[in-house]
């Protein structure tokens, strides 16, 4: 049964996954994503679209948060949000008209929305991101035979994907994204530096199957190569910095590549510091 106060908590989960992929789109400047400045390399999406597509999402991640609220970590539950997160999917689309903004989002927040719903005095990052990669591990019985870009990508290159990442406990958020954000905000960076600083670590490091879909091995390296110089750098707080971080825009935006994966993991970070 639902009570009020099981309802109230899963409402403020969905808000604040919502919040988290609002604040990530319109995070400001990124390389090659959609921000409220420009729409970086993509010609199908806008900020207005970015944010049509998370406010479509809060009941997905509500529903989410409601089968998932004080529920075993087990089959059971995986499989209930993973029918759940598949109806978001097309939620999503019917929203974009067929843009595909955020089904990277949908899984990486879906999940931890998930462990934070089951365990719901846990406040720890990194023990909600454990409980995650548990629910992501078991078996996904029912996943439709369709030919994905990550599975395509992943068959031409040994790389970890947006599944991968989950199942192993998300990694690079807790390795990348995590420190360089509290890294910043110790060195009394404003937030919004602190922010691009937690999205250039990801690009840094995650194998995004967007750029991989689009570009080649090359570009990847490339855009990880500049995002760390960019850190290195010190970010915006030098020329060098400044200069490097335009680089990285112009690559991304000549070749109309997308890091959409570290976007995701970006914004599920700032869910998990929420
Ligand atoms: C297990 C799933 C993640 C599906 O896995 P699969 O390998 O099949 O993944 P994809 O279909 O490729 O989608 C994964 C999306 O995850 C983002 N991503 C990419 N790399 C990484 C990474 N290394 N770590 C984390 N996340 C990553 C990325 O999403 C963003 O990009 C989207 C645009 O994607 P792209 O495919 O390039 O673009 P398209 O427009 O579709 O194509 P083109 O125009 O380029 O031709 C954008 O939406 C961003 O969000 C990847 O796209 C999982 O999704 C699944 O099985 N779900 C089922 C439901 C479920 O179990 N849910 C449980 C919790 S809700
Ligand atoms: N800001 C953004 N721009 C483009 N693709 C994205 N996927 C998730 N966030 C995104």
């Amino acid at each position: 049964m639902l009570t009020t106060k099981h309802s109230a908590f899963a409402t403020s989960l969905a808000a604040k996954a919502v919040k988290a992929l609002t604040e990530e789109a319109l995070l400001t400047p990124k390389p090659g994503l959609v921000d409220a400045r420009d729409n970086g390399s993509h010609t199908d999406m806008s900020i207005d679209l970015m944010l049509a597509s998370a406010r479509a999402l809060e009941d997905t991640f509500r529903e989410i948060a409601i089968v998932s609220y004080l529920h075993p970590v087990d089959q059971s539950l995986r499989e209930q949000i993973a029918l759940i997160g598949r109806e978001g999917e097309k939620v999503m689309l019917r929203a974009t008209n067929g843009v595909n903004t955020h089904k990277g989002a949908i899984w990486a927040l879906g999940l931890l929305t998930s462990a934070r719903a089951a365990f719901p005095m846990e406040r720890d990052p990194h023990q909600i991101m454990s409980i995650a990669g548990t629910i992501a591990s078991f078996h996904d019985r029912y996943r439709p035979m369709q030919r994905t870009n990550g599975e395509s990508v992943k068959k031409k290159y040994a790389v970890v994907g947006a599944e991968e990442e989950a199942k192993l406990g998300f990694p690079h958020i807790r390795d990348k994204a995590l420190p360089a954000l509290l890294r910043a905000r110790a060195c009394e960076k404003t937030e919004v530096e602190a922010r691009i600083e937690a999205l250039l670590a990801l690009m840094a490091s995650v194998d995004d199957t967007c750029i991989l879909h689009r570009g080649q091995l090359s570009d990847l390296m490339a855009i990880q190569r500049m995002s760390a110089a960019f850190l290195a750098a010190d970010g915006f707080r030098t020329q060098s910095g400044r200069k490097l971080f335009y680089r990285l825009s112009e690559y991304c935006n000549v070749r109309q590549l997308s890091p959409g994966g570290s976007a995701d993991l970006l914004a599920a970070t700032l869910f998990l510091i929420d």
